[in-house]
């Protein structure tokens, strides 16, 4: 590892190729989906693993709890967070399916899946995107530069145009803070 004004010159980089990308139309759609789903009553599981399954908890945080507003809670689930449900089914079946089985667990037509993988090869990811789709739900995908194999599976691909795993899930905390801002604008009414 370079020194850390070389590591912060490549963050730095790493989010202006990012605003270069402008996923502003892409994500614009991102909040409609959620919105009208979180409006309906519908939930959001959010997946990911190692740092995404962070990130999966830390959106679940801010729109359980609160971003930048009091109002009310929003029905958001970070998967892979029930030790029993995880090491249960991983023992018995695959860690592979988790995800997917706790989709279909949650998951019904009208939810949505925000899927966090920053290769977007994750099988487990792209099992739980399957079966999203299988179920009538609408898949978000937040990944590295084109998607990977995630790619096809999404409705919605907001891809951190980098191959460098920390410099994307940085990118990755941006886009998903803008996220819930503008998500919780729009729910209490104010934008
Ligand atoms: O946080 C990091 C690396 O910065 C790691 O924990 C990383 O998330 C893990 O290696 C994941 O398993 C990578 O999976 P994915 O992003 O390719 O789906
Ligand atoms: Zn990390």
């Amino acid at each position: 590892m370079a020194g850390l004004q070389d590591y912060l010159e490549t963050s730095i980089e790493g989010l202006a190729a990012l605003k270069a990308h402008d996923l502003s139309g892409a994500v614009d759609r991102a909040v409609d989906i959620i919105v009208a789903a979180l409006g309906a009553g519908k939930p959001m599981l959010v997946c990911g693993n190692g740092g995404s399954a962070a990130d999966a908890q830390h959106i679940a945080g801010e729109l359980v709890g609160r971003f930048l507003r009091e109002r009310k809670a929003y029905n958001v689930i970070a998967l892979g967070t029930d030790t029993a449900v995880v090491t249960a089914w991983s023992n018995d079946y695959s860690y592979e399916s988790l995800f997917a089985r706790q989709v279909e667990a949650h998951g019904s037509q009208g939810a949505v899946l925000l899927a966090i993988s920053t290769s977007g090869n994750s099988k487990n990811v792209l099992a739980a995107a399957e079966m999203a789709r299988q179920l009538g739900m609408t898949v978000i995908a937040l990944t590295g530069e084109g998607g990977g194999k995630l790619m096809p599976l999404a409705d919605v691909l907001l891809d951190v145009p980098s191959r460098f795993t920390p410099v994307i899930q940085q990118g990755h905390l941006c886009l998903y803070h803008y996220l819930c801002g503008a998500i919780e604008d729009r729910l209490a009414g104010a934008a």
